[in-house]
């Protein structure tokens, strides 16, 4: 039987609420999403296993598509799947991986690395794997509340498995970070194992459904062959075999970041969707006042808070490609024993990966504040998509401290520019800035990159600079850096926008050449307007660090402008052309028929509170007191 992934699970009608999740306790959200999830993967086990034919062989992604519609929130299962899995796939042995990875597995596992006391500084986790040589196992153990697992995803309830990330020690001596998996409750059963304390964290500001919780391990003792040693290995005697780089440990936290960027172009579509339809629909105040209301969409500051949203969507989703064919090539590079690119790719993960979640938190709510009050309906769904999408500016790696990693990158390559070594070819323009090699200002997509890279150059020297003055002044290294914080984190910034527009604007233009010329005049124009939009917001840095000029600037301003006008027409169907179901959007403001005020009451009709003409807390609470001494 061959039919499409996502009319056949559309086709599960459990899988789609009727009371919206709004309504349930915090308990019943929970329940709710896990009959889904077990659902969804008795589906990818069935397609895994051939059971279910499909056309579509984008299975996970497809799955993944549309998943959002089934959980409006999150899949309690996500960091089984996007992170307990590939994690076992990347870092474990080969042997491991096939007694782990069994489709029919009982493991349902979790990442599990943040502690109560440490989430950034993960040299500083507390808990640790203590090998036992007599009995040939590791004893985990978490010292103090602040050794608690905090955060991860599935842990509180849904997990019977997880992969931990603990400091092994052998015979005293610490070998630092490596992740053991650990089962944590009975595989029948689901209690806790003995020496387990697990338990949910709580509601937060998103996430409701992905049943983040806790975890403490009183000397639980799990066996040798446990630590997952692809890259490592503790031998039956206690010998501890090194891995090629001691970062390799790190790796599921770099392929997550890498994999972010483009699951935020997913969420920017939705948010564009929903509210570009909408300023298409709703009518409010005329322009001429003999003349009727007008579509939101024509006011050209509507135009600017929402067209960069549909640009950016595009930005992400051709560098989170990009990103995601570089970790193919350099995690192949490491499999041959080639280390050379992992720098590289890890500062690239970590700026991007920072911007694109700044990013994209900051456009989701500009694109519920475009929707004015009806924006800020749950109905709409922007407050859960905003919800969702600001967790990633800090989960995964927080902004700052990932801006400061590639901080660590940049400052490396500037010293070696200012002492005049040998520069690799995508920072020779480093080279051209100590040498005032400036070219002459450009009004052009080309020109905004060569300004771009100017500024990247600009703060970098800057920020070294006042590395090398505090040196100067005495203080030790780790002091003058963290003095010198905010510039290092704003030449990663410049540096991550400088990548974005270049990687992008190259990508659009290899990809006009290959479709209709009139798709390729669309997709330049919001290349064009990423680049120039982005030049504007920081026209103060290309004035301190490249030859444009203040005409220059108001130059820019007027192609802009003609750029809103020129994408307003092809606005609609920009963002029709993401093609997000109606199921997956979730939106009364979004949906493709467009019946936005019918919708609205339709949502608002399912409300409790409107089961009753007279709610009872009038008879308990509001009429004692307003009609008291009246009868
Ligand atoms: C139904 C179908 C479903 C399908 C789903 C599949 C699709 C999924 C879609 C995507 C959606 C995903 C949603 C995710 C939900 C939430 C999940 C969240 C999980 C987590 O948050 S897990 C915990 C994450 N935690 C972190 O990221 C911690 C951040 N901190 C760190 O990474 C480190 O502490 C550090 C890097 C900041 C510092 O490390 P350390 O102190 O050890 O290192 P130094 O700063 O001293 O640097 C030393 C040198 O090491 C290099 N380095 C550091 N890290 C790396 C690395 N990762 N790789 C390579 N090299 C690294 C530094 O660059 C230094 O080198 P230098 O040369 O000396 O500069
Ligand atoms: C929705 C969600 C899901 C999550 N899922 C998981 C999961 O599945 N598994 C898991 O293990 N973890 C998970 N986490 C935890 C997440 O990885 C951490 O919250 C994240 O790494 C940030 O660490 P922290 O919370 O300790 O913040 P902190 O590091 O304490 O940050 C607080 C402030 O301190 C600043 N700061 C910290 N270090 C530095 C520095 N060196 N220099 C300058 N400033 C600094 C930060 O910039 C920030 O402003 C999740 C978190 C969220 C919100």
């Amino acid at each position: 039987m061959m039919i499409h992934t996502n009319n056949y699970i559309l086709n599960i009608k459990e899988l789609w609420d009727d009371v919206p999740e709004e309504y349930l306790s915090h308990k019943e959200r929970y329940e709710n999403a896990i009959k889904k999830a077990f659902i969804v993967l008795k589906v990818l086990r069935q397609l895994h296993t051939g059971n279910i034919q499909i056309t579509d062989h984008r299975t996970p992604t497809n799955v993944y598509s549309i998943q959002d519609g089934i959980f409006r929130n999150v899949n309690p299962l996500l960091i089984h799947i996007g992170l307990f899995w590939s994690t076992i796939a990347a870092q474990a042995s080969t042997e491991q991986q096939a007694e782990w990875l069994q489709p029919d597995s009982s493991m349902i596992g979790t990442y599990v690395q943040t502690e109560l006391g440490h989430g950034s500084f993960i040299r500083g986790i507390e808990t640790t794997a203590t090998y036992d040589s007599t009995t040939d196992e590791f004893i985990l153990h978490t010292p103090r509340l602040s050794a608690y697992k905090w955060w991860p995803g599935g842990l509180g309830n849904t997990a019977n498995a997880c992969l931990v990330m603990a400091q092994l020690y052998i015979n005293g001596t610490c070998h630092g970070l490596h992740i053991f998996l650990a089962q944590i409750r009975d595989f029948d059963t689901h209690k806790p194992l003995p020496g387990i304390k697990v338990g949910e964290i709580g509601p937060k500001m998103g996430f409701n459904t992905a049943d983040n919780g806790f975890l403490g391990f009183d000397n639980h003792r799990i066996p040798r062959t446990n630590m997952l040693m692809k890259n490592v290995q503790v031998l039956r005697d206690g010998t501890y075999v090194k891995p090629k780089h001691d970062k390799l440990t790190y790796g599921s936290m770099l392929l997550t970041r890498v994999t972010l960027i483009s699951d935020l172009a997913y969420q920017l579509s939705k948010a564009a969707t929903i509210a570009v339809r909408y300023s298409a629909v709703r009518r409010q105040s005329p322009i001429k006042s003999n003349e009727p209301e007008r579509q939101i969409l024509d006011f050209v500051s509507q135009q600017h808070k929402l067209f960069i949203t549909i640009a950016s969507s595009h930005v992400y989703r051709v560098v989170g490609l990009w990103m995601w064919n570089s970790h193919k090539r350099v995690t192949a590079d490491i499999h041959e024993g080639n280390m050379g690119q992992l720098p590289e790719l890890h500062a690239l993960a970590c700026c991007l990966k920072a911007i694109s979640s700044r990013d994209a938190s900051a456009l989701v709510e500009q694109c519920r504040l475009a929707c004015g009050g009806h924006g800020y309906m749950m109905a709409s769904n922007l407050p859960q998509i905003y919800a969702y999408t600001t967790a990633a500016v800090t989960y995964e790696g927080e902004y700052t401290v990932l801006l400061l990693q590639t901080a660590r990158y940049l400052v490396k390559f500037w010293r070696l520019a200012a002492e005049h070594k040998p520069l690799p070819q995508n920072f020779a323009y480093f080279e051209d800035y100590i040498k005032k090699n400036f070219e002459q200002w450009r009004n052009s997509p080309e020109g905004i990159i060569e300004g771009f890279k100017a500024i990247v150059a600009g703060k970098t020297k800057a920020a070294y600079d006042t590395l090398q003055c505090n040196l100067r002044n005495g203080r030790e290294f780790e002091e003058a850096w963290n003095m010198a914080s905010v510039q290092l984190t704003n030449a990663s910034e410049a540096y991550a926008r400088s990548l974005l527009c270049e990687v992008f604007w190259k990508e659009t233009v290899q990809l006009s050449t290959k479709v209709s010329k009139s798709l390729a005049i669309v997709l330049e124009q919001l290349a064009e307007l990423y680049l120039m939009y982005w030049a504007l917001e920081k026209h103060g840095d290309l004035l301190l660090y490249s030859t444009i000029s203040r005409n220059d600037i108001e130059a820019l301003q007027s192609r802009y402008e003609e750029l809103l006008a020129l994408i307003r027409p092809n606005a609609v169907g920009l963002v029709d052309a993401f093609d997000i179901r109606d199921e997956v959007l979730c939106s009364t403001l979004g949906a493709y028929d467009g019946r936005v005020y019918e919708r609205m009451m339709e949502e608002a009709s399912k409300s409790p509170l409107n089961e009753d003409v007279v709610n009872e807390s009038f008879h308990k609470y509001i009429r004692p007191v307003t009609m008291k001494n009246k009868l």
